[in-house]
């Protein structure tokens, strides 16, 4: 892979429960973000035909972030096959031989034109270092995302979760080859909600993300289309 850096692209995150918003969203948003991610919330509450359907032609991020042994893992990957989506997430922390599971499911179940990246959660951008340490963890978010990012990558994911202040340090460890996903995005003046490790987007940018996430300072916007078109600006800019 070049080691040119490549230019940050926006995903929009589609949380909701509701089918009919969902689509609402995803038509009036288009040519607006690079891509939709339907995750846990809208899959539970509308099932998969839903998510294809809501999804259509546009590239599709599937967060489920799949979290079990590496059979079980393994076969789930098989089954979201025929969704074809660009981007599909387990969690790091199911460790290498989860990872390696579903990265051989993952090689053999999709076509070779159309296998989605894997991408590893790292640490939850909701957690802070106090969150984290009461799970266990020691020595703070940075570490932790590092080490489960080199772990994640040697067991053949294709890029990572992470927040953006974990970027720069992950890039100088891992250089540019991962691709690198930052949730926890808050344009100046949004409110945080539940996210604790937060940056704006232009700072997500310069950090070295290759994708932006963001849902609540978009789907809660008044107008949803200029909250996403600001941001793409923002990255432009
Ligand atoms: O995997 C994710 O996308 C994810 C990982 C993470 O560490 N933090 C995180 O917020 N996310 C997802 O990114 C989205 C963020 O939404 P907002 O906080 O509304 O911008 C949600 O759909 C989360 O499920």
């Amino acid at each position: 892979m070049s080691d040119t850096p490549r230019p940050t692209k926006l995903i929009v995150a589609l949380d909701t429960q509701d089918t009919a918003q969902a689509r609402q969203w995803a038509t009036g948003l288009a040519g607006h973000v690079d891509m939709i991610k339907l995750g846990l919330e809208f899959a539970y509450a509308a099932g998969f035909d839903a998510v294809s359907d809501v999804a259509g032609t546009q590239p599709l991020f599937l967060d489920l972030k799949l979290h079990d042994i590496p059979n079980t893992v393994a076969s789930a990957v098989r089954s979201l096959s025929r969704l074809r989506p660009r981007l599909l997430t387990l969690h790091a922390s199911g460790g290498r031989a989860m990872m390696q599971a579903a990265r051989a499911a993952c090689d053999e179940a999709f076509p070779a034109d159309a296998r989605p990246q894997l991408l590893a959660v790292t640490v939850l951008t909701s957690l802070d270092d106090a969150g984290l340490a009461e799970t266990g963890v020691q020595g703070g978010a940075r570490d932790q995302v590092l080490r489960l990012g080199a772990l994640a990558m040697d067991s053949g994911m294709d890029g990572l979760v992470c927040s953006a202040h974990e970027l720069a340090p992950l890039r100088q460890e891992l250089g540019r080859a991962p691709v690198l996903v930052t949730p926890g995005i808050r344009p100046a003046g949004s409110d945080q909600g539940d996210q604790k490790r937060i940056m704006t987007p232009a700072q997500a940018r310069d950090a070295g993300a290759d994708w932006i996430v963001v849902g609540r300072p978009i789907t809660r916007a008044a107008d949803p289309a200029a909250a996403a078109a600001a941001i793409a600006a923002e990255l432009a800019g």
